[in-house]
Order: structure tokens, then sequence, then C-alpha cells
């Protein structure tokens, strides 16, 4: 489906970064299709003049959507939210609400940051690539704990009930870059792998995985 009652939207996306894996996933759940315009992060890309008139932070990845451009997936996913309220990424009841923007503000501010592309350039640059890895490891972890405390009682198919929210949307990525990129064992976090499980045999967030991009370098 596409966006009613405007131009399509553009999405500036890499096809590794969990962010934008994210806001893929939303978009995906929500079926709003949508133009893909790559920015090579390994590139810098993300410095161009062009990209920094989208967003002075260099970071993607950012939402046209006509006149409005919002960069932050937090943020692209509240704006979706309001505008696309069809297939809600937040449940009514208002403490099954607040968990999910508890676990989506973690992951998006409690970890990623930690491992993210500049942090990691930085730390291998200033202390090695194995101290790199080992605090980028860490602080998932520590994340990873906070969540499966979180989780546990509420867990259903999904991390909060049997629908999909925006906790799983951040999730799911999340959870795919620390076992595949950061080797992080899963099986140590029970309640993390059964939503993990779950999701990932999603069409949705298959769809939006960095394999199925157009700028994925096989
Ligand atoms: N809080 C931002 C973080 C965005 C972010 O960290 N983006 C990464 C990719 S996941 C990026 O563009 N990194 C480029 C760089 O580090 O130079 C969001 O959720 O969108």
């Amino acid at each position: 489906m596409a966006a009613k009652d405007g131009p399509k939207l553009v999405l500036y996306s890499y096809w590794q970064s969990s962010c934008s894996w994210r806001v893929r996933f939303a978009l995906n759940l929500k079926g709003i299709s949508y133009e893909y315009k790559a920015v090579n992060l390994l590139k810098g890309e993300q410095f161009t003049p062009e990209f920094e008139k989208l967003n002075p932070l260099h970071f993607v990845p950012v939402l046209v959507d006509g006149d409005v451009v919002i960069s932050d997936s937090y943020a692209i996913l509240m704006y979706l939210e309001e505008k696309y309220p069809h297939t809600p990424l937040l449940p009514a009841d208002p403490q099954h609400k607040a968990l999910n923007l508890q676990v989506a503000s973690i992951v998006s501010s409690s970890i990623q940051p930690l491992h993210m592309l500049l942090t990691s350039k930085y730390l291998e640059e200033k202390v090695g690539p194995q101290e790199r890895l080992l605090f980028a490891q860490t602080n998932v972890e520590k994340g990873f704990h906070a969540l499966e405390k979180l989780l546990k009682d509420i867990v259903g198919k999904y991390a909060t009930g049997d629908e999909v929210y925006m906790a799983d949307v951040l999730m799911a990525p999340q959870i795919a870059v620390a076992t595949e990129r950061f080797k992080i064992d899963i099986s140590k976090f029970p309640t993390l792998s059964r939503i993990y499980e779950s999701l990932k045999a999603l069409p949705e967030f298959l769809a939006a995985s960095p394999e199925r991009q157009p700028d994925a370098v096989k």
C-alpha cells in the first residue's frame, strides 16, 4: 500500500544499519511502500552536503514524507504511528504502551549508541579492536539483561503479548546485530531468544533484513 494522499515516502537507509532496519520493519508491518535511498556509511556518504541538509547529525535513517523530513528512528516510528495509525505499533493499554516505549528507549539510547559505527571507530582508534569489541559486547549484554528482566513476566509470542509492537520493532534488529556482528550467545537470555524466534519468522522482518536491501553487498 502506498502512503495515502501524498507522494511516496522516501527512506534514506543503509543496509547494515539496525536503526534503518527498525524503520523498514515498521513500514512493512504497516504495509506502506516507500522509495529506498541508499547512504553508504562506509564510504562516508552521511557526510555529504546533500545529506547534511537532511540530518546535520550525519546518521541514517531519515524519512521524507512530502515536506516533512524526520531523522531518528524513534521519532520516525512515532510519526508513522500518528499519521498511519492502521496496524498500530503501540497498544492502547497505558501500561503496555509505556513498556513498549521503555524497551524502545533502552535499545535506542542505552544499547545501540554504544556499538554504533561512530563509537566503534573512535574506540578502535583510541584503545584498539579487542577493547572495542569487548566494550560493545559488555554493553549489549547489560542491556539484554535489563530487557530480559523487564519482559520475562509479560512475554507472549512477542515482547509484550501476542501482537507485534514497537518493542519488537526495535528488539529484533538489535538481537540480529548482537548475535551476528558481536557473537552474543542469545541462549543466555531465554525470554529474548523466544521473542526473536517468533520475530525472525515474520515476512515483514525478513523483507527488511540487510541482505534483502538494494544496497546489500553480497
Ligand atoms: N538515534 C538515532 C541513531 C542513528 C544511528 O546511530 N545511525 C547509525 C546507523 S544505525 C549511523 O548512521 N551511523 C553513522 C556513523 O556512525 O557515522 C536513530 O535511532 O535513528
